[in-house]
C-alpha cells in the first residue's frame, strides 16, 4: 500500500517561525514546517450512523462534535502551511488484506466479527471503494494533503508512514480522529518509538466504549508517550505562524 498525494496542490513558502504549544504535561516548541496533522480514520466507518462501528453496537454520538473540531484544526493547520496526511482503515473487497483464521486480526477485528455474524452486511464495511470505508464528506482531503491507507490499528505498521514523514523533515505530530483508544494510542505510541514527538488534541478525538477509557488514554499520552493538547490551544498556536508572519 502507497500513499497518495492529493492533486493541485500549490506549493506555499517554508514556515519557520516556531511557536509555543500549551500542552500537558508542559508546552511544547513547534516549527509549521517540521509539523504534521495526522487525521486518523476519519471514515463513515468509526463517525457516521450506519456505519461500522455503529452497527457494531458502539456509541458514537460524539463523533459529530469530532469532526467539527477537526475541520477547525485542519483549518488553522492548512492556514499555516502544516502538512495534513490521513490515515484510511480497510482492507480490499475480498478482505484478503484483513487476514484470515491465522491472524489476530481475524479474530479481534469487531468489522469482521459483525459480517460474519450478519452475513448480509459481507463486503460493506471497511472495504475499499465503499461508502463505509470513505473519508467523511465534512473532512475531504484537500489538494496537497497525504492520504495513508492502513490495514492494521497503527498508521505506521506496513505503511510508509515513517518515509513519508521523513522525506519531508516532519519530526512533530499533533493527532486527531477515531478511535482515541485504538488507532490514535496505537499511531501515537509508534510513532513515539520511532522518534516522533506526539501530540493528541483531546477534543478532536473520540473514543471507542466507556467514557473513562477516553481518560486512560489522555493519561497515558501525558505521562508516558506525548503531550495533551486542546484544539483551541492548537489553532491559537499556530495561528502566530501564519504566513504574514512567517519570520
Ligand atoms: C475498533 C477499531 C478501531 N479503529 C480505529 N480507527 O481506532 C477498528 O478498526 O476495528
Amino acid at each position: 500500500m502507497s500513499e497518495a498525494v492529493v492533486a493541485g496542490y500549490q506549493p506555499r513558502p517554508e514556515l519557520t517561525k516556531s511557536v509555543t504549544l500549551p500542552a500537558r504535561p508542559e508546552p511544547i516548541t513547534l516549527k509549521p514546517s517540521e509539523t504534521a496533522v495526522v487525521v486518523v480514520d476519519m471514515q463513515n466507518a468509526y463517525s457516521t450512523e450506519g456505519g461500522y462501528v455503529d452497527l457494531a453496537g458502539f456509541d458514537i454520538s460524539g463523533a459529530k462534535g469530532t469532526i467539527s473540531n477537526i475541520k477547525k484544526t485542519l483549518d488553522a493547520a492548512r492556514e499555516a502551511g502544516v502538512l495534513v496526511v490521513y490515515f484510511q482503515n480497510g482492507w480490499d473487497p475480498d478482505y484478503v488484506e484483513a487476514g484470515g483464521p491465522g491472524s489476530p486480526n481475524w479474530h479481534k477485528s469487531n468489522a469482521l466479527k459483525t459480517m460474519r455474524k450478519r452475513p448480509e452486511l459481507q463486503g460493506q464495511l471497511l472495504a475499499k471503494g465503499t461508502w463505509d470505508y470513505a473519508i467523511v464528506d465534512e473532512l475531504q482531503p484537500k489538494p496537497g494533503d497525504i492520504l495513508v491507507p492502513k490495514s492494521r490499528y497503527s498508521g505506521f505498521f506496513n505503511t510508509n508512514m515513517d518515509s513519508v514523514l521523513r522525506a519531508r523533515g516532519i519530526r512533530n505530530l499533533v493527532f486527531v480522529g477515531i478511535a482515541t483508544n485504538v488507532c490514535v494510542e496505537s499511531s501515537l505510541r509508534d510513532a513515539f518509538h520511532l522518534e516522533y514527538f506526539g501530540v493528541m488534541l483531546e477534543d478532536a478525538t473520540h473514543h471507542l466504549g466507556p467514557d473513562f477509557i477516553q481518560q486512560a488514554t489522555v493519561y497515558n499520552v501525558e505521562k508516558f508517550f506525548g503531550w495533551v493538547a486542546t484544539v483551541n490551544d492548537f489553532c491559537g498556536a499556530i495561528g502566530q505562524a501564519a504566513p504574514a508572519d512567517a519570520a
